[in-house]
């Protein structure tokens, strides 16, 4: 077959996927979502730009991932992966934009054709591109749109099925290394599962085991996988129910359940029955995310969310490196504006780790925690990882230790290198990271709780007529634009104990996000109403001035 790019070949296929009027495409945060309805077209073409980001890096497999994670059933998405697991490219994310864009077959092979010659791509090289998608049903009839754009350019395909995220993520570094001395495992879902399993035996073997998990699985993939790896992990030393595992029901996915569903509405997801004091945990729709809770013994809720997960996993693996003996090795946390001003304290504080913020997206936070030895980065949201520079790696790996307290916290971080997914959040990777702090600590989720206790903090939608004018700066803490409106919002959070409140366009949704916290429940929910309310009457709010609003 020839490897060569055929123009008439692709606009042949490309009538088969018009781009539907009226609708303009962003690849915004988390790629290309939205109703899966008007994804036919942006898809083929992904697979497009996959085939050429293939071609550019001098064949390298390029992963791309069909899911809407948290969102609604009915919604759908697309992302691109790059060589090591990383998010794509910031530049490409233009051309990703402009293709999807491009209104008929004619602009299409032009844009083509200029991201060819601008990158100087090899049109005779080869390309390929490993794919997945998440349980929801339009995913069948978008992989199909998928290999279209990919047979299009005649590329390699490499079908990985259904899956979560994260795994699509694994797999894709695991084709760029096989057989070198980086090689981060075997290319397979089977592959992932005994890494997983390997490195979490090693850290809790021989102790006492934890009660069982309640895992509510969102009714999306996290489900069968997460069975899957249980099976891998002997019952002695993890025990874990699913729970919210009906993927086959129409109308299931993310409805009242999952990560998301549990973090913004604070409460325990449809479906399950929690005893006080007993830890659970909720993945969302394509398992990239995960956050932990349970009820106090008067039946308070509490959430134990991406922060909390962050300051676990700081205060062990900086613990391990103390004993370790290994010097000079550092560890740094990154969070975004969204994570607890209680949780940047005790890090800064009392765990005294360097911490950074950086704006919404896992690009952002991924990108900042390269540059620690060991950088732990978690969204409030539950996403996130630790991940290790390969100059650490090498010194863990090497290190003999002198004393057999040395050799223990070796051992240890060892297998942590190998538990932790380090090319992207992983909510069953994260999951066995913690539990395996827990069961070491021997603690419940109530003593884990105890690190600090978060403000009370609430997030806010705004439905705006156009969210693109709102400019942000300082990792999206404050507002350039509209001009003036920032300085309204610093008049009513000095008004509170504690108050802190920002304002942000979504990348996600068609929407404005307002959030805000302060030392009291009612001072922080009269913050954020207020400041919807601002924006909704400064900013063109429409739809109706929710009666919440102040
Ligand atoms: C407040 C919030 O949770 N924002 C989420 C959401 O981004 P927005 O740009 O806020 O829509 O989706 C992103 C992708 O999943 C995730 O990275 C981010 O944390
Ligand atoms: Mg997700």
């Amino acid at each position: 077959m020839s490897t060569t790019i055929d123009y008439g070949k692709i606009k042949q296929f490309a009538a088969r996927y018009p781009k539907p009027n009226g609708v303009s495409f962003s690849y915004g945060t988390a790629g290309f979502r939205t109703k899966a309805e008007l994804l036919d077209s942006v898809i083929f073409r992904v697979g497009i730009l996959g085939a050429l980001r293939s071609k550019k890096l001098d064949s390298k497999t390029i992963g791309v991932m069909i899911t809407a994670s948290h969102n609604p059933e009915e919604d759908n998405g697309v992302k691109l992966v790059d060589p090591y697991g990383e998010m794509l490219e910031q530049k490409w994310e233009i051309y990703a934009t402009q293709l999807a864009n491009a209104h008929n077959a004619d602009v299409l092979v032009n844009v083509i054709k200029d991201i060819v010659t601008v990158n100087d791509i090899d049109p005779t090289k080869e390309s390929t591109v490993v794919y997945a998608r998440d349980t929801r049903p339009s995913g069948v009839r978008l992989v199909e749109a998928l290999e279209h754009g990919l047979k299009a350019v005649n590329a390699n395909l490499v079908n990985f099925g259904i899956k979560t995220t994260p795994q699509l993520h694994y797999v894709t570094r695991c084709y760029n290394t096989l057989g070198t001395e980086a090689s981060y495992g075997e290319p397979t879902e089977e592959g992932y599962y005994k890494k997983l399993a390997i490195a979490y035996r090693k850290i809790v073997e021989g102790l006492p085991r934890l009660p069982k998990i309640k895992v509510d699985a969102a009714n999306g993939v996290g489900a069968p996988k997460l069975r899957e790896l249980a099976k891998f992990i002997d019952e002695d030393i993890l025990d874990v129910e699913v729970i919210n595992d009906d993927i086959d029901t129409r109308g299931k996915l993310n409805f009242q359940c999952g990560a998301d569903f549990v973090k913004t509405q604070q409460r325990v997801p449809l479906g399950l029955v929690l005893p006080a004091e007993q830890r659970a945990a909720s993945l969302d729709g394509d398992a990239d995310r995960i956050v932990y809770y349970y009820n106090d013994s008067d039946g308070t809720f509490k959430l134990l969310d991406g922060d909390k997960i962050a300051s676990l996993a700081a205060g062990f693996i900086m613990e391990l490196i103390k004993a370790s003996g290994l010097e000079e090795i550092n560890v740094g946390v990154v969070q975004t504006a969204y994570a607890n001003g209680s949780s940047t304290n005790y890090l800064t504080k009392v765990l005294g780790v360097p911490v950074s913020c950086v704006s919404t997206g896992v690009k952002h936070l991924h990108h900042e925690a390269e540059k620690y030895d060991v950088g732990v980065y978690f969204e409030a949201n539950g996403h996130g990882t630790v991940l290790f520079s390969p100059s650490s790696q090498a010194r863990i790996r090497k290190a003999e230790g002198k004393t057999p307290e040395n050799i223990s916290a070796l051992e240890k971080l060892r297998a942590l290198i190998d538990l932790i997914n380090q090319t992207v959040g992983d909510a069953l990777s994260d999951l066995l990271l913690v539990e395996a702090i827990l069961t070491y600590r021997r603690w419940t989720p109530k003593q884990w709780d105890q690190a600090y206790t978060d403000l009370p903090n609430r997030l806010v939608k705004v439905v705006v007529s156009n969210r693109h004018i709102f400019k942000t700066t300082d990792a999206e803490r404050k507002l350039l634009e509209p001009k003036g409106l920032q300085e309204k919002i610093d008049l009513l959070v000095q008004q509170y104990k504690d108050g802190r409140s920002f304002v942000r366009p979504s990348g996600t949704e068609d929407v404005v996000r307002v959030y805000a916290e302060a030392a009291t429940r009612h001072g922080c929910d009269e913050l954020a109403f207020k400041v919807a309310g601002l924006v909704y009457d400064e900013a063109g709010g429409i739809g109706g001035r929710p009666t919440e609003f102040l």
